[in-house]
């Protein structure tokens, strides 16, 4: 049984001010029976680590590049997050994919650098719309798991999100039934790769996920916890998806 994760993603919103959602937050985290993370623009991380510390708060970047250092103008190294108070990043979004023409090659690569640099890499795939469409959703998402994930990189440095593109701040979501199918498929493919070890690495759904639907969606088969955008700017709505988890 994978450990249990509420994570929340940032994007790029937040200033100094928004740090009292996380102040906000301090109760609820203190009762969850689950693991809690946000992961804010870089600017915020060492402020928010600093607040986070005095609770189980975990803090988290948006990606890293996959050199220690050197001449790579608004890049940030993963030594640098954790050097902030980072304990995680998310790698491979489907947004950083899109924007900035990260491959799967090129995210495992950052993966690697973010483990070397002793934090937890939190993996994102998930198909388009077109791809659904043509019925090719669990070839996508198993060719990402396998070229994003370095096959020695240790389980519990890992976890993996699946993130249809189509669900991403659109109010949509799969069904509960295309959800199950593609974390059972995912949980199998890393087990054809790592044997059981593989059921110590967290599958989170991300996409669309609110207070309202994250019950039915934890109680869905392989699935650990969530990445969560808007609904993690606010402590009222994050609070509501960690209690949810919690009860889970
Ligand atoms: O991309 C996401 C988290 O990484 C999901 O975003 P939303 O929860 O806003 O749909």
């Amino acid at each position: 049984m994978a450990r249990k994760l509420a994570a929340g993603n940032w994007k790029m919103n937040g200033m100094t001010a928004d740090l009292v959602e996380v102040d906000a937050l301090a109760e609820v985290v203190e009762a969850a029976q689950c693991e809690v993370l946000l992961c804010p623009p870089a600017t915020l991380i060492a402020p928010m680590a600093a607040r986070a510390g005095l609770m189980s708060l975990y803090v988290g970047g948006q990606t890293c590049h996959s050199a220690g250092s050197g001449a790579h103008t608004g890049d940030i190294s993963a030594a640098m997050l954790a050097d902030a108070g980072a304990t995680h990043v998310i790698l491979g979004h489907s947004e950083r994919r899109a924007d900035h023409g990260e491959s799967s090659t090129d995210v495992a690569l950052q993966v690697t650098a973010a483990i070397d640099a002793g934090l937890v890499a939190i993996v994102c795939v998930g198909e388009t719309e077109a791809e659904r469409d043509a019925g090719v959703t669990l070839q996508v998402v198993a060719s990402q798991v396998a070229g994003s994930i370095p096959s020695g990189a240790a389980p519990e440095q890992i976890v993996v999100a699946y993130e249809p593109v189509w669900a991403i701040g659109t109010g949509r979501t799969p069904t509960l039934e295309q959800i199950a199918e593609v974390h059972d498929h995912i949980r199998s493919e890393l087990a054809t790769r790592r044997g059981g070890a593989a059921d110590a690495i967290p599958l989170l759904y991300g996409g669309s996920v609110k207070p309202g639907n994250a019950a039915e969606i934890f109680a869905v088969s392989n699935v650990d916890g969530a990445l969560v955008g808007g609904a993690s700017l606010k402590a009222a709505d994050f609070s509501g998806i960690i209690e949810a988890l919690s009860a889970a």
